[in-house]
């Protein structure tokens, strides 16, 4: 990615970022320093019980650094007022479980988020969320339950709905988790589609390295630590 003036600042930076978990006095991130540019798709790669899903909760503000700072457009999260309204306008989600209500149709699930975003007539809300699911390709779905989807399908859905409010970045935790070889080169064009068209900045934690080469940058984490970081673009 080109740097213009604009994006010299991170979108989201941490320094420092320590987190011990008091029960078991676990030391989950041992002083991580992490930059993430607009506009960019950054893969966090590391073994299980290393401190990816830690980074990846600190970072979006839904678990709080024992030490250290994230700052996101320059400035404290804990600046950014009410933080669950800032996670709802700012960030989306995409986890391994998919996290669908069941008793919702697909294309409710996916106006579960625009409760909190910018003011929607019903009538907008229905037509926007139908317009996320024709995007990652199951709109045929919408009506449909979870439970009557693939996994496959119940992660798209599960992308569609971390669209819902114009998200500046999406967080997504092991999305292919859960999923085939084939779905999960499905997903990975997704998040491709939604980076290289539409900017949308990635960050996505793996385990895997075929995974992680789908980013343009992977931060190798290992014992609550970035050991190493990676250009795959080169
Ligand atoms: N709530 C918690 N209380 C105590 N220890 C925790 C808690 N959550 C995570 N840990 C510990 O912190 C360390 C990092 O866990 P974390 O889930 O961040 O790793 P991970 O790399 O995401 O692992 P995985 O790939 O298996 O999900 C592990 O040793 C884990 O046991």
């Amino acid at each position: 990615m080109n740097k213009t003036n604009e994006q010299t600042q991170p979108l989201l930076q941490c320094k420092g970022l320590r987190k011990v978990y008091p029960n078991g006095n676990v030391e989950a991130l041992r002083g991580v320093d992490v930059e993430i540019f607009q506009g960019e798709y950054v893969a966090i790669m590391g073994t299980s019980g290393s401190g990816k899903s830690t980074l990846l909760c600190t970072l979006s503000g839904m678990d709080v650094p024992t030490s250290g700072e994230v700052l996101y457009r320059g400035k404290p999260l804990t600046q950014h007022g009410s933080l669950d309204r800032f996670r709802a306008l700012e960030l989306g989600f995409v986890f391994q479980s998919f996290y669908l209500l069941p008793t919702l149709t697909a294309i409710e699930n996916v106006q579960v988020p625009m409760f909190e975003g910018p003011p929607r007539s019903s009538a907008e809300k229905h037509q926007r969320a139908h317009d996320l699911l024709e995007r990652v390709g199951i709109g045929h779905r919408a009506n449909h339950l979870p439970m009557r989807l693939s996994v496959g399908e119940r992660q798209r859905v599960a992308i569609a709905r971390s669209l819902a409010n114009e998200p500046k970045l999406i967080f997504a935790d092991e999305p292919t988790g859960n999923l085939d070889s084939r779905t999960t080169e499905e997903i990975l064009a997704i998040f491709a589609n939604l980076h290289e068209t539409e900017g949308v900045t990635l960050v996505m934690v793996t385990h895997s390295a075929d995974v992680a080469a789908h980013a343009e940058r992977t931060l190798h984490f290992q014992d609550g630590q970035i050991v190493k970081e990676e250009n795959n673009r080169t």
